[in-house]
């Protein structure tokens, strides 16, 4: 994450892939710049490491949220990000909850090429029929439930369902089985960044697929490979609550030319 609210800083695609780079440049799974806003306490700009800019990131959302509550020792702060503002609330212990705002069920907004039942509709992968539910929460989302999770391919079929022309901007895509009504696990493969230890938007959009299906309550743990993430399901909004912690913050030179 970058501040860029004193002093202004704009990445370009090429940059972002640089500084994403685990490599050569800093390494990470999403590129924030922390901007200034007059309609909420501050912007937020989403880059993946493949340089594509993204409306909406729940892990990154609640990182910044965490710095702006500590630094303003407010209650509540609100985020802009391209699709919307959200308001983020201090939860204690370090953990921030969020409203992320009312989930997009019609085809056209996901988006996705055809018309389908978003509940569930099939997808077809190298001639395998997949059965699988779209969700929107300002990124697209392709939910599929398996038996086992910890099992699904998701390094090879994540991949080929992002890239799938039902979904023209791509797509973020979650394998998730159901432990019980009120836990999940969920692994990802996300657009522009492939398999990654958390995505709170995909866990949103899972809560709400999995709610649609009639498989959970409107209150769920999510099991990810980097902890647990819990959704709630309200007012036809949904609120997730994580952790948050600070690894390094501090100052770093490089050539932006
Ligand atoms: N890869 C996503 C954007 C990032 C999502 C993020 N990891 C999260 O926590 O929500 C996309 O392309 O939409």
């Amino acid at each position: 994450m970058f501040d860029a609210r004193k002093q202004r800083l704009a990445f370009d695609a090429t940059q972002a892939r640089q500084i994403a780079d685990r490599r050569r440049g800093i390494g990470c799974d999403q590129l924030i710049v922390i901007e200034p806003s007059s309609d909420a306490d501050a912007f937020m700009r989403i880059r993946n490491p493949d340089g594509s800019e993204v409306e909406a990131c729940g892990n990154a959302t609640r990182c910044v949220a965490r710095l702006l509550l500590d630094e303003t020792r407010k209650q509540k702060v609100t985020l802009q990000t391209v699709a919307g503002i959200l308001v983020c609330e201090d939860a204690g212990g370090g953990a921030v909850t969020v409203d992320m705002g009312a989930p997009e069920l019609s085809w056209e907004r996901i988006p996705m090429a055809e018309a389908v039942d978003t509940n569930r509709f099939t997808l077809t992968v190298e001639g395998e029929s997949l059965t699988a539910s779209a969700v929107s929460m300002g990124n697209p989302h392709c939910v599929l439930f398996v038996d086992d999770a910890d099992a699904a391919p998701v390094a090879t079929l994540g991949p080929k369902i992002e890239n799938h022309p039902l979904f023209p901007r791509r797509t973020n895509v979650e394998f998730v089985s159901v432990r019980d009504k009120g836990y999940l696990r969920m692994r990802v493969w996300e657009r522009g960044a492939g398999i990654t230890q958390a995505c709170g938007s995909g866990a949103c959009a899972t809560a709400v697929a999995a709610f649609r299906r009639g498989l959970t309550r409107d209150h769920v743990e999510i099991e990810l490979d980097g902890g647990v993430l819990s959704i709630t399901l309200k007012d036809g909004h949904v609120f997730m609550t994580g952790a948050t912690a600070l690894a390094y913050s501090g100052t770093f030179a490089f050539d932006t030319k």
